[in-house]
């Protein structure tokens, strides 16, 4: 049953966290450079909990297209993002821009039906921001999803790659979504990032999906995450096949990056929307369009696999800490 659809937020401690207001924090936040400290966050997160009975310890996020999956809660409440404290708001096509909790199989979970991209001109940590509003209301588990271009030449168009491992490409360039000041209650100054996709998880999904019929479309692979909005060229694609990339996208890996630093348990799938275009004498094209059409076919799928892993998670009843 949807229960209400939230309206009235608050711009709380936006204005000071974009540098409108005044004590201390003025100082210490100062624009796009500074991640939002603790307590701006912990407003958002307050905020919500104060608005829903439920306890979610499981965080899902939607890529393009995929926000359906949310439709599929019971007992929702429904927080369109521009009515979330401190919250920036979704501008790309297939992303709802709202947050949505409720119950799946009686599982609490909380689902952003949509995320933030580099390109619509937010910082990484700003990207990342709505995971550490998670792990303050208690989520210790997630679940990304993204739609993302096959580079594997065995991939095919509709299948899931199960994300074994990213390259942060813009880590590479002195970007991370943790730069800046490190604040030791989420984690560390220097997280480790090897096993960052749960090979528990990985190895439990990867056995059940036979019984969901979907054993010749799941695979595993490697996910880059570069900036966009550009798709890329055939010589970008060239080069991120020899360095041993099976699937690209423009999204995940900052979202990936805050929550292992925080201790969260992660699980993350691409749906390989379109096979990236490796020759030079065609005239197809990459387009969203393609991506939003086959997100929308594959949506039935992708459903029961989420429900399959959040059945999983579920069922290990992991804590921050655990490994
Ligand atoms: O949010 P995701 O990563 O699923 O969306 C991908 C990347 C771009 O936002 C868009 C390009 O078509 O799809
Ligand atoms: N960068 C990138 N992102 C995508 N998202 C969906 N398809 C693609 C793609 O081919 N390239």
């Amino acid at each position: 049953m949807e229960r209400k659809q939230h309206q009235n937020g608050r711009a709380g401690l936006r204005a000071l966290a974009s540098g409108g207001g005044s004590m201390c924090l003025e100082q210490t936040v100062s624009g796009d450079d500074t991640p939002y400290p603790y307590e701006v966050i912990k407003e958002s997160a307050d905020f919500l909990l104060s608005r829903t009975k439920l306890r979610p310890k499981i965080g899902v996020i939607c890529g393009s297209g995929l926000g359906a999956l949310a439709e599929q809660l019971e007992d929702r409440d429904i927080f369109p993002y521009d009515t979330i404290p401190n919250f920036p708001v979704s501008t790309v096509a297939g992303h709802a821009g709202r947050m949505v909790i409720g119950t799946l199989d009686g599982v609490a979970v909380m689902c952003m039906q949509g995320r933030f991209h580099s390109y619509e001109g937010y910082p990484l940590w700003k990207c990342a921001m709505p995971v550490r509003v998670m792990k303050l209301m208690g989520v210790d588990q997630l679940l990304v999803t993204n739609a993302a271009g096959g580079i594997n030449r065995q991939f095919n168009i509709g299948d899931i790659m199960i994300i074994k491992d990213h390259i942060n490409m813009q880590g590479f360039a002195g970007d991370s979504p943790l730069r800046g000041r490190n604040d030791e209650r989420y984690g560390p100054r220097f997280p480790a990032m090897n096993n960052a996709y749960d090979r528990t998880l990985r190895q439990k999904t990867l056995e059940l999906v036979k019984e969901l019929g979907l054993q010749d479309v799941v695979r595993e692979g490697v996910y880059v995450m570069l900036g966009g909005p550009t798709y890329e060229t055939v010589a970008e694609l060239n080069l991120l096949r020899v360095v041993g990339v099976d699937a690209v996208g423009m999204s995940t890996v900052p979202e990936v990056v805050v929550a292992r630093h925080c201790g969260m348990r992660v699980f993350a799938f691409s749906l390989i929307t379109n096979m990236c275009i490796i020759e030079y004498e065609t005239e197809a094209k990459a387009s969203h369009t393609e991506v939003i059409e086959t997100a929308t076919m594959r949506q039935k799928d992708l459903q029961k696999l989420a429900r399959l892993i959040i059945k999983i998670m579920s069922e290990d009843g992991y804590e921050a800490g655990d490994e």
